[in-house]
């Protein structure tokens, strides 16, 4: 997968060429590209932002250089081509779809992922509209809460994404019996030594019974999903709630 992020902080992705992320660019599964935003202006201070039409506080994105930025990265892509090899360009937003594990197992397949990182009071809306007429664009949140700039978000998105490709994390099984794998929490994770600070493993763990031991943890995952989060019970399944409620 090829990942663009276009962004006034490049360097704020540095990080990626450790850990998991790190090895699998270096393995070639994962190719991520930062790419300064101000590289696509022409005047002397590298003008980013403009006062916005209509009043308000605060600056917004300039439309150009983003045009320029986006131009160079779709190539040629055209609207007609709408396959996994299709660029798919997001821009982080807390006016956006919520970002979920359904959308990073989505996400994961596509071959060509552009991500823009917005700041200040946000990108002027003709760089969506125009973009849109090019590629698939998306406005995605990582949740109801505003950041300064979207690069965490990006971060975040890279890391949930790229974690899924085939090959990034070693034993494929880890990924199955995750929080939101399935529509529930996980269930409570332990291992050495069986008693730590008067507290003990819970000793179905320690039965062999792995029969036993599965229907223990996905009670646990019911139980932990029920009081955390009994909104994912009532968005998945109705027969998966009743089976909660039970
Ligand atoms: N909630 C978000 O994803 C976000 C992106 C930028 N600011 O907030």
């Amino acid at each position: 997968m090829r990942i663009d992020v276009v962004t006034i902080f490049p360097e704020f992705f540095d990080v990626l060429d450790i850990s998991l992320l790190g090895k699998a660019r270096q393995s070639g599964l994962l190719d991520v590209s930062a790419h300064n935003l101000r590289e696509y202006t022409h005047d002397r201070h590298r003008t980013v932002d403009d006062t916005p039409y209509g009043g308000g506080a605060g600056m917004v994105m300039k439309p150009e250089p983003w045009g320029e930025a986006i131009d160079e990265l779709l190539g040629d892509a055209t609207p007609e081509r709408a396959d996994a090899s299709a660029p798919l360009v997001i821009f982080p937003s807390p006016a956006g779809e919520v970002f979920t594990q359904k959308m990073a197992r989505e996400l994961a397949h596509r071959e060509h992922l552009i991500f823009g990182c917005g700041r200040y009071e946000g990108i002027d809306q003709r760089v969506f509209d125009h973009v849109a007429t090019r590629a698939e664009v998306r406005l995605v949140s990582i949740g109801d809460y505003v950041l300064n700039g979207g690069e965490v978000a990006v971060m975040a998105m890279i890391e949930a994404i790229g974690r899924l490709i085939p090959g990034v994390v070693g034993n494929p099984e880890s990924l199955v019996e995750e929080s939101h794998e399935d529509g529930l929490l996980e269930y409570p994770s332990y291992t050495k030594p069986a008693e730590w600070r008067g507290l003990e493993v819970p000793p179905i763990l320690l039965s062999g019974n792995h029969k036993a031991i599965d229907a223990w943890r996905r009670e646990q995952q019911l139980e932990r999903t029920r009081r955390v989060r009994p909104d994912l019970l009532r968005a998945e399944t109705p027969e998966k709630a009743e089976t909660a409620e039970a």
